[in-house]
């Protein structure tokens, strides 16, 4: 007989197509060669950089055109030497003979970062900034300001100079990464301009530079009409990939035969949802609910406000009974609240029985966390904490008619509750992708 549960190899077809790509992506440029030339000044003379031959008296004058570097805190522009240290100049007094248009950049940005999605003809760069880093700059880890709804990130070209450090580190969540522009440009036979594209809630920073100048501009990348804007973060995952792959399984007659749920801890992610909407699967937010102690998690529609109102039962319990929340597994810990069931007509008869069984594909991310305290209930009244994850489930229907809604039936599952598979890890804040 074929059980009603994915198998593990199952899950992880699903998960492994879930692949979260970095949040940037940086090369180089072979430009025509008038494209190196740099026109700056701040009055009546300007100068003029040709990066394919630089002079050091011109890149000196830059280095002396620029202002000194502040940045963005609490919307409002800051000095601090120990935090950025390098020149900049407001893009009315440079014009750079590079052209975006015909950088092919464009496409760049709109297959990588924005994965395809939208018409070209959406996506602007605006020249923002130009900065200079001379031996000792440096800009310590930062996100960059968005100037509007509709800017979904930055784009860093790194002219030809010799010079050394200021390599530009980016960082997601735990992750980091390095682009050593001072490395990718620095071949005087065959001038390149380097390129870093990052999504704007990407941390970044510049180490420093120890010898030579360092010399970027960069640019504000807009998506356009704003009323259209595709929330940038959707846009990191493989969807094509996931896609191709949930569409096997929904006509694998093995796959969940009678039909089931699938979950998915998010990720700072819409694509999941946009594929399984695809699919005709009817995916649905959640917030999954841990007391962190090993009691019994539940699923809610709602983000729940405890208040000041003094929890009298153990967490699930509590959520179930006045917000309509699913358990969907039973507590671990044997302290456990196995007595709030006890009357259940669902929950008393079985100690494993849950109001939904969610096969996890991928767990929960430290990153959607949020942790509240509330006052609960013992010998005294005292401070407990709940976790809340952000979590997609999946209604998958039966093979021949995946889109069917299925009503689950704890009841009628029981004879498969001593399966293996359930969602225990769902909360361990499994990060790695
Ligand atoms: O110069 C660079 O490489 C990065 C500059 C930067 O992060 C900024 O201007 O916000
Ligand atoms: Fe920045």
């Amino acid at each position: 007989m074929t059980h009603n549960v994915p198998t593990p190899e199952q899950l992880k077809l699903l998960e492994s197509a879930i692949v979260n790509k970095p949040p940037y992506c940086s090369g180089t440029l072979q430009l025509p060669s008038e494209e190196y030339i740099l026109y700056f000044g701040k009055d009546d003379v300007s100068y003029r950089l040709d990066f394919t031959n630089v002079k050091n008296n011109t890149l000196k004058k830059l280095a002396e055109a620029c202002d000194v570097a502040t940045f963005g805190v609490n919307q409002q522009d800051v000095l601090d030497e120990s935090y950025r240290k390098a020149g900049k100049l407001d893009s009315k007094f440079f014009a750079p003979k590079f052209d975006f248009e015909s950088s092919g950049l464009r496409d760049i940005i709109v297959n990588n970062l924005l994965e395809g999605k939208g018409a070209d003809h959406e996506m602007r760069a605006e020249l923002y900034k130009l900065n200079v880093y001379g031996p000792g700059s440096f800009f310590k880890a930062h996100k960059d300001t968005p100037r509007s709804e509709a800017m979904f990130g930055s784009l860093v070209l790194i002219y030809p100079t010799i010079h050394e450090g200021g390599s530009l580190i980016l960082r997601d969540g735990d992750k980091e990464w390095c682009f050593d522009s001072a490395k990718a440009v620095n071949d005087t036979n065959d001038p390149k301009i380097g390129y870093v594209i990052f999504y704007g809630d990407v941390e970044h920073e510049v180490t420093e530079v120890t010898s030579g100048y360092r010399v970027t501009i960069t640019y504000n990348l807009y998506r356009e009409p704003a009323a259209t804007v595709v929330n940038h973060t959707s846009l990191r995952t493989h969807g094509n990939q996931l896609s191709n792959v949930l569409e096997t399984l929904l006509s694998d007659p093995t796959f969940l035969p009678k039909g089931g749920y699938l979950g998915f801890g998010l990720r700072s992610d819409a694509t999941i949802f946009e594929v399984c909407l695809a699919h005709g699967l009817a995916a649905k937010f959640y917030i999954l609910y841990d007391d962190g102690k090993g009691g019994a998690l539940t699923i809610c529609d709602r983000l729940v406000n405890m208040g000041t109102r003094q929890v009298e039962t153990s967490l699930a319990c509590h959520l179930r009974r006045r917000y309509g929340a699913k358990v969907i597994r039973r507590a671990t810990n044997s302290r456990s609240d196995e007595y709030d069931w006890f009357r259940d007509p669902v929950l008393g008869r079985n100690k494993n029985a849950v109001d939904l069984k969610v096969h996890w594909v991928t767990g929960m991310t430290k990153s959607t966390r949020v942790e509240k305290a509330f006052l609960a209930y013992g010998n005294e009244a005292s401070i407990a904490f709940m976790y809340e994850y952000g979590c997609l489930v999946v209604p998958v229907g039966p093979h021949g008619s995946r889109e069917q809604p299925i009503a689950y039936s704890a009841l009628d599952d029981s004879e498969e509750e001593d399966d293996s598979e359930d969602g225990d890890d769902s909360e361990d804040g499994d990060d790695s992708n």
